[in-house]
């Protein structure tokens, strides 16, 4: 069987590494990557998804995927949600956890949006996965992004605890790339 190549635009090797892990473990997808940090509007994770991979289709004149991750407090009505790697960036996980000392709810969801552009100019469709979890001071060792303070709620590990494959079996990422996959199998066969 012969494999379909995707372009994954991504400036983080993190995700590069297990979007590989979950796509390239079945035969029918290579994953190329194109390393480009796009710049993102503000929206909701859709428009911000959406808006991110017009521009990639565009950068790289032809078929892309792109992926969005967010990271939703329940108890702050789903922010930093799309905004998560200013808010990491600037506050850190122990800063992540302080955000949610004065609420009880401490509930979280990791929601993963790829995006496919079959080139410049189609309107890209999306794809998302979720992982429910709360947000808890950190366990593991700081291996991606906010790993060690999301807690899943499939196993009460933090997915910093998790090994890679275990991580791969139940993350937000997995959960939007079985959709993508079945997407872009239905189209080879078409
Ligand atoms: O080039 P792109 O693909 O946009 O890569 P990015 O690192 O800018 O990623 P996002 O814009 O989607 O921002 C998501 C933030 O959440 C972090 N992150 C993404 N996926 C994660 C995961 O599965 N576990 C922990 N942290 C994650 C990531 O490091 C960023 O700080
Ligand atoms: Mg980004």
């Amino acid at each position: 069987m012969t494999s379909q190549k995707l372009v994954f635009v991504t400036g983080n090797k993190n995700k590069l590494r297990e979007v590989k892990a979950i796509l390239e473990s079945a035969p029918g997808f290579t994953i190329e990557s194109q390393s480009f940090d796009i710049p993102e509007l503000q929206g909701t994770t859709q428009e911000v998804s959406r808006a991110k991979c017009r521009q990639a289709a565009e950068l790289i004149g032809g078929p892309c995927i792109t992926e969005d991750t967010a990271l939703c407090f329940k108890a702050l009505d789903d922010l930093p949600g799309p905004y998560i790697k200013d808010f990491l960036t600037k506050l850190g996980n122990e800063g992540l956890v302080k955000l949610l000392s004065g609420f009880e709810d401490k509930g979280a969801t990791a929601l993963c949006t790829f995006a496919y552009s079959a080139g410049p100019g189609t309107e890209p469709i999306l794809f998302e996965g979720r992982t429910e979890g709360r947000i808890v001071p950190p366990r593991g060792p700081p291996n991606f992004g906010w790993n060690p303070i999301f807690e899943a709620e499939d196993n009460g590990k933090t997915f910093a605890e998790m090994s890679e494959d275990e991580k791969n079996a139940i993350s937000h990422r997995y959960r939007a790339l079985v959709k993508l996959r079945a997407h872009l199998e239905g189209l080879s066969h078409s």
